[in-house]
């Protein structure tokens, strides 16, 4: 066996895990490289061929359970190898449960299901087990096996107490070179359990195939081109940067007391008919605002998911280009690579560029997940609407400068015009009043059915099928009133003011945000890296309620940390699939202070090997994280298929995407919560204005379903706070 360049395959269950198992491994065997297949990619007569080319296979964990064919796919059949084709197996949770139930252990489900729970691990220091103390390790799982069988050899256990007794954690194969995992070793939160058992693993994989003469044949191009290449595999476009044709000219002025409102009316906000966007840090930890100047001829982009064109609009000018073989990902990256632009202020995020919306329905589709049939009935709005931003403001609201940049060639007179103007308004705090003349009529989800949702969402948690299901309901409002929307707008930035509120005019649709959470920002070239930052515990801001009792509500209980960890998790997945093998967690479960809410936040950050650089990395990591964990669950594809199953209607802009795309090469998504949109068809045909506010919460086994019906109440109040709604009734807001 070539013990210098080790060939691992590792098999996925479509899991949102993976990738951290195969960054673990990459880890603790060096020089090896990784082969990832599906579990139902191939037949075990086609891959049995190419285990001669293999060092090794991991399984991976997944969800479902190894009992159903469908669940594990070839997993099933690798433990019946004839003896000439053997090669070491180290299987996790799913993987580690196969290994069990296949050689006549029992498979039964836990009375207490774990997810993204830290458990202490005991063993006996031997086998994989060698040179560890006593370890803690992180579990997501329903099922467990019980190893009454002469063939498997328990390794370690957890200690469950009342809940589940004793629990098997780790095994082997008692002559066969296969060993397993039930608990999760790629898990952030897993200590010397992680890296360490799969060294062990590795010393006794080389072992027994040196003690068999084991050698390793070539992978061959036949072999290559069924598996494809290996991971990190960096996309041969995230590898060259584009060439900048395009210059920005900015001009800089100075100005206390400037108000984003302000800067918004001198802008024309108050022209209704026109098309127009402000990204507004209204919060803390917000620092720049956004405010665009579009023009007659600025190009709007639409897309809706199904069509072969993409809608360009250019003021009342419509056309449709075809995608050709293209996908909108693909189109949209190649329209920015000929927006390339330098020069722009180093200090300023967005130089102009992209504005707008990508919708939760996008990011299913490119999980592979079937939509609603007849979506395009009820939900009119575009999965894609963006505007190319041509002049625009940048607000800092730290220092009060404002700048005001242009990538028109020789725009210097509107520069001017434009700093004229500012230097010669005087600001105030523009303020918002509601017309009394408005009624509202608030359509809120039917709570028995959403508590019965919750109960049903906790049965997939039950049998193994997700570990975290993010459910949300949608509210809808019939107003009547003469408020134009964007003084609609400016009461949902009094009521919630947020870091990443947003007033998002794109004909057909209006969206109102006042969300707390940043999905990916990704700075510019050269050093481009990604930074992403989930939000899972919600906590109502009770009079006195402190910042230390908030920290001792939130990461204090094991729920609401391991809600976050399971995200954390899938976000460090999500990252080391487009970006290799440097992602970093830099900050979990941190509480953050908000209008009306706590939350508790964790920061993932990744970049691409050192050398690499491209503007397009960020759309990548964009493209390849919808929708956001957060708001789906852990396993991503599974929980949103059970989500599509259990939810009445597309969440359509709510759950999806906003924010932009800097010509410079960074960018910045929000996720689309906390916020309302409505599309103008409504306004027009009956007088009434029909928006819709999404709302919901993670829901895991130790979810209480009332408990999660009045968070998803809080976060919904915060956004009728725009409507002077008739607040809806719960027990603890
Ligand atoms: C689902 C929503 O929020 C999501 C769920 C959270 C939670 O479960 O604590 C927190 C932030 C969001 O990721 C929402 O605001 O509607
Ligand atoms: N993480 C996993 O692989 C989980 C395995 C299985 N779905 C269970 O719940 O037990």
């Amino acid at each position: 066996m070539t013990i210098q360049h080790p060939r691992l395959l590792l098999i996925d269950s479509y899991d949102s895990f993976t990738f951290n198992l195969a960054a673990l491994c990459h880890t603790a065997i060096p020089d090896c490289s990784i082969h990832i297949i599906k579990n139902d990619q191939l037949t075990i007569a086609e891959l049995l061929p190419l285990l001669k080319s293999f060092s090794a296979i991991i399984i991976g964990p997944g969800p479902g359970s190894p009992d159903i064919p469908d669940d594990v796919g070839v997993v099933k059949d690798i433990w019946r190898l004839s003896d000439c084709d053997l090669i070491p197996i180290f299987g996790v949770c799913l993987g580690f449960q196969s290994l069990v139930i296949e050689h006549g252990g029992q498979l039964r489900r836990l009375r207490v299901v774990k997810h993204g729970q830290v458990s202490e691990i005991f063993h006996d220091g031997r086998d994989i087990f060698q040179n560890l103390d006593q370890i803690t390790a992180v579990r997501y799982h329903s099922y467990h096996a019980e190893p009454y069988t002469q063939q498997i050899e328990p390794l370690a256990w957890t200690d469950d107490g009342v809940e589940n007794g004793s629990v098997l954690m780790a095994g082997r194969h008692r002559t066969r070179p296969f060993w397993g995992v039930q608990y999760h070793p790629e898990s952030v939160l897993t200590d010397d359990g992680g890296l360490h058992i799969l060294r062990n693993f590795w010393a006794s994989a080389v072992e027994w195939s040196q003690k068999r003469a084991r050698s390793l044949s070539p992978l061959d191009s036949h072999s290559f081109n069924i598996l494809g290449p290996s991971w990190p595999h960096l996309k041969p476009s995230l590898l060259s940067t584009s060439h900048c044709m395009n210059s920005v000219i900015t001009s800089i002025v100075q100005l206390s007391g400037a108000n984003v409102l302000d800067i918004s009316e001198i802008l024309n906000v108050n022209d209704h008919k026109s098309p127009f966007v402000l990204l507004d840090s209204a919060a803390s930890p917000g620092r720049f605002s956004i405010i665009a100047s579009l023009l007659p001829s600025s190009l709007q982009i639409l897309y809706y998911i199904g069509d072969v064109s993409v809608t360009l609009k250019r003021g009342s000018s419509v056309c449709h280009e075809s995608l050709a073989r293209e996908d909108i990902w693909s189109w949209i990256a190649r329209l920015m690579r000929s927006a390339r632009a330098i020069n722009g202020h180093p200090d300023v995020p967005f130089w102009g560029g992209l504005i707008g919306t990508l919708s939760y329905e996008l990011g299913v589709h490119t999980l592979d997940v079937p939509l609603r049939n007849n979506r395009r009935d009820t939900n009119p709005h575009p999965d894609v609407n963006l505007v190319y931003v041509q002049r625009c403001l940048v607000l800092d609201t730290f220092t009060s400068k404002v700048y005001i940049q242009s990538l028109l060639p020789d725009d210097w007179a509107w520069i001017a015009d434009t700093a004229d103007q500012l230097r010669t308004h005087s600001f105030r705090s523009t303020e918002a009043s509601l017309n009394s003349k408005t009624s509202v009529q608030v359509e809120l989800p039917d709570r028995s059915c959403y508590i019965s949702k919750i109960k049903r969402a906790q049965e997939y948690l039950q049998s193994g099928d997700s570990y975290e299901l993010c459910l949300t309901a949608n509210t809808h409002l019939s107003v009547r009133s003469s408020v134009p929307t964007w003084e609609r707008y400016k009461l949902l930035r009094r009521s919630n003011p947020a870091p990443y509120s947003a007033y998002l005019r794109l004909h057909p649709t209006t969206f109102l945000s006042s969300s707390p959470e940043r999905f990916v920002s990704y700075s510019r070239p050269p050093d481009s890296f990604c930074q992403l930052r989930p939000i899972k515990g919600t906590m109502r801001k009770a009079p006195g309620m402190t910042r230390a009792s908030a920290e001792q509500a939130l990461r204090g209980s094991q729920k609401e940390v391991a809600e976050n960890l399971m995200i954390v998790d899938l976000i460090r997945h999500d990252l080391h699939g487009v970006l290799g093998l440097d992602v970093e967690v830099k900050q979990f479960c941190a509480i953050e202070e908000y209008e009306t809410v706590w939350q508790m936040v964790s920061v993932i950050e990744g970049r691409l090997p050192a050398g690499h650089c491209h503007d397009k990395v960020g759309w990548e990591v964009l493209r390849q994280s919808l929708p956001p964990g957060s708001m789906t669950g852990a396993p991503k594809k599974r929980s949103v298929e059970i989500l599509q199953s259990l939810e009445e209607e597309d969440r359509s802009l709510y759950s999806g995407v906003f924010g932009y795309w800097c010509v410079g090469g960074g960018g910045d998504w929000s996720v689309a919560i906390r916020s309302c949109f409505k599309h103008e068809s409504d306004t027009q045909e009956s007088g009434l204005e029909n928006w819709v506010i999404g709302a919901g919460g993670a829901i895991t086994a130790l979810s209480d379903p009332q408990a999660e019906w009045d968070e998803m109440l809080l976060k919904l109040k915060g956004v009728l706070g725009a409507f002077g709604a008739v607040k809806p009734r719960c027990h603890d807001c």
